[in-house]
């Protein structure tokens, strides 16, 4: 490859942990995570998904079961993944309030945990077009406020690194956050 190139300027960014997309509804966890294995070449895996594939929608659930049964589903996706000795470097996104269990919280200490931070504005015209998100039933946007300030305590003191999406393209976020993590990498293979 030609020096200078783009390809030739961009960090070789190997992953040697999970990294995991933690924040409140609708800022982009799961397009960005997907994104973001897609560019490094690691498997994506999404709690939501994996729980819908196998128990069905989750209004349903909720609806069903109750939001407890819903978290306990939610533990036990984040545990398949992460609660083994040696957990793989794929891009893991989370539901929004998964992080809320403390056994998650514990595993989540074996990965590099990264906050998507996004204002309300950036996620207005999202919440409010969708009907898929129990907890934002009503008025999503004051739910969406009310929900998010109770648990960006809890995504700042998980994470190792806060990402603010409000502003950018799904590229170009992959892209700044494949240069963090790259830079941290780096600051760790060369730490005393
Ligand atoms: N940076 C962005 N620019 C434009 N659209 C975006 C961006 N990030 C996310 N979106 C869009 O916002 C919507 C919500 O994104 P996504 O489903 O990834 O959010 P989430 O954080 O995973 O939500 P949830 O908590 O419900 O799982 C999607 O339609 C997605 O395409
Ligand atoms: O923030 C939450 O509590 C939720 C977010 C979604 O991703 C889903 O996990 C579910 O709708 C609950
Ligand atoms: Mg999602």
């Amino acid at each position: 490859m030609a020096a200078g190139t783009e390809q030739d300027r961009a960090p070789r960014f190997v992953p040697v942990r999970p990294i995991v997309m933690v924040g409140p509804m609708a800022v982009g966890k799961s397009v960005i995570g997907a994104e973001l294995a897609r560019v490094l070449g690691v498997d994506f895996i999404d709690t939501d998904q994996r729980i819908v594939a196998k128990h069905g929608p989750i209004p349903r659930i909720f609806g069903a079961r109750g939001e407890h049964h819903f978290r306990q589903l939610e533990a036990r996706a984040v545990a398949d993944v992460l609660d083994t000795d040696k957990p793989k470097p794929v891009v893991l996104s989370l539901g929004g309030g998964a992080v809320l269990d403390t056994g998650t919280q514990q595993l989540l200490g074996r990965s590099t945990v990264v906050f998507l931070q996004a204002t309300v504005e950036t996620v207005r015209e999202r919440i409010v077009r969708n009907t898929g998100r129990p907890l934002l039933a009503g008025d999503p946007v004051k739910a969406w406020m009310r929900l998010a300030a109770v648990r960006i305590p809890v995504y700042s003191r998980l994470a190792d690194i806060t990402l603010d999406v409000s502003n950018s393209s799904v590229p170009e976020l992959v892209a700044e956050l494949i240069a963090i993590l790259d830079a941290e990498q780096r600051k760790e293979n060369t730490a005393p």
